[in-house]
């Protein structure tokens, strides 16, 4: 059998998730070497801050601040760090001195993922990332190369751990968003800035990465729409309830047809969404991800697992690296991106879907009619109406508002719901539109 050296692995990040990736790659040095066919060498783990707590007890002599000449002595270089600088700055001084990388920085690969993936393609390295999207399942290599001879038509999945932890914890158990958002940042879940989970950017870096994959086309991440779920109440998640739905942050990508054009196009959109209970996304709980790909040939697939943590993320990033280093030993180019279709990526206006519409509203005569009169203005089909009893929110200076207005849509342009919401909130009868959420999942 040939002799080959060592493969020098660098490791840039010794947080949640690097500790653990260093963690696993010492303990199972050996398994590893037979299953790349030459050893993997750790020669060093770049952290800013060399006094801090490690989740994992490793050697002292591996750490160091200095992380640039820990890639120029690297074959492949592993980036655990987070954030866009200096991370996409030893990215590319990684890939310019030869070296293959793995990544798990959705952010990164969402704002210069083209510029990485050019860089890569120029001098042949591997750029892998399965760790980018929902954690230790296995997506990117299924869209990026299992299902690169069909044609995937939609992808709709919950691709963010911390948030569907929340949301999780405000269903089953009645939580506060504050409580069950500090629980997911103790476990590990949340970004470094949580607000990146919270306001669905992380969502959306990953729906953007999805996408690209999936439709063979670059989506910039500006043009994936994005809302977080800061707006969702426990009020919110209680009637969702009562109407046999649960609220998911859902990430939603499909190929389209431009309603203005009828050419077409594609969507990617993270939003909170209406799912029904007996959906099998409804029983996707704590910080577990899954997501539906729908494919012509393949049919539909759901992928299921942890969606974030260390030594889950670890296990996804050490794939990767084994694929590396396998490559890195036989040699031959690494994978580029698959972007020929450049297909046109369509607004939010563009799509169709059902809708539950929340009012509270002053309980007098006439309310449902003129309500009802505003969908039928707009063009939008109404499925359902529940008035509820909401408990009355003092309204100060007036009668309370004291009943709900639940209307449930058949499928509408969202830009004709756009127009309908913004004219109820003009309407006397009605105090506030307490929600509007699409409904997924049908
Ligand atoms: N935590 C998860 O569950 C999870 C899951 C999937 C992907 N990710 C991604 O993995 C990456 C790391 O996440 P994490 O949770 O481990 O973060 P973390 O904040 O726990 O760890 C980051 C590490 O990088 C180091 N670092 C940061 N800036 C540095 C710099 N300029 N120079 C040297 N070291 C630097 C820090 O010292 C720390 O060791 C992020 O891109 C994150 O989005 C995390
Ligand atoms: N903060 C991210 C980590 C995994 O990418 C999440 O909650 O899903
Ligand atoms: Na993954």
């Amino acid at each position: 059998m040939i002799e080959y050296r060592n493969v020098r692995v660098a490791l840039l990040g010794g947080g949640t998730v690097g500790a653990q990736v260093a963690r696993l790659l010492l303990e199972h040095k050996e398994e590893f070497a037979s299953r790349v066919g030459a050893s993997l060498e750790l020669t060093g783990i770049a952290v800013r801050n060399l006094d801090a707590a490690r989740s994992a007890d490793l050697p002292k002599e591996l750490f160091t601040t200095d992380a640039e000449s820990l890639i120029l002595g690297a074959d492949i270089v592993i980036e655990v760090m987070g954030g866009l600088e200096p991370a996409r700055s030893y990215i590319l001084q990684a890939i310019n001195s030869g070296a293959d990388v793995v990544t798990a920085n959705k952010a990164l690969l969402a704002t210069h993922g083209t510029e990485l993936f050019e860089a890569a393609e120029r001098v042949g390295a591997q750029l892998y990332f399965e760790a980018a999207v929902a954690g230790a399942i296995p997506i990117i290599r299924p869209l990026r190369e299992s299902l690169a001879g069909d044609r995937v038509k939609r992808i709709m999945g919950i691709v963010n751990g911390t948030t569907n932890y929340i949301l999780d914890k405000m269903d089953t158990e009645g939580a506060s968003f504050d409580d069950a958002l500090a629980v997911a940042t103790e476990l590990g879940y949340a970004e470094a800035d949580p607000t990146a989970d919270v306001d669905a950017f992380d969502a959306a870096q990953k729906a953007s990465i999805l996408a690209s994959l999936a439709f063979h086309t670059t989506i910039p991440l500006e043009s994936v729409h994005r809302e977080g779920i800061r707006a969702i109440s426990g009020k919110t998640v209680e009637l969702a309830k009562k109407a046999g739905y649960v609220v998911k942050l859902l990430a939603v990508c499909e190929r389209l047809t431009d309603p203005a054009t009828g050419e077409e196009g594609v969507s990617a959109r993270v939003y909170p969404a209406l799912i029904s209970r007996e959906h099998p996304l409804a029983a996707v709980h704590k910080a577990n991800n899954a997501v539906f790909v729908e494919a012509e040939a393949a049919g539909s697939l759901m992928f299921y697992g942890a969606g974030a943590g260390g030594p889950e993320t670890a296990s996804a990033v050490l794939g990767d690296l084994v694929s590396a280093a396998r490559r890195h030993v036989i040699g031959g180019p690494g994978l580029g991106a698959s972007t020929h279709a450049n297909l046109p990526v369509l607004p939010i206006s563009a799509i169709t879907t059902r809708y539950h519409v929340t009012l509270l509203v002053f309980d007098r005569p006439g309310v449902l009619a003129s309500v009802a009169e505003e969908f039928a203005k707009h063009g939008v089909s109404v499925e359902l109406v529940e008035q509820g009893t909401f408990g009355s929110e003092a309204v100060s200076g007036e009668a309370a508002p004291t009943a709900t207005l639940v209307i449930g849509t058949h499928a509408a342009l969202e830009s004709d719901l756009a127009a309908t919401v913004s004219a109820l909130a003009q309407l006397d009868a009605v105090s506030s539109v307490v929600s509007v959420l699409r409904v997924e999942g049908a």
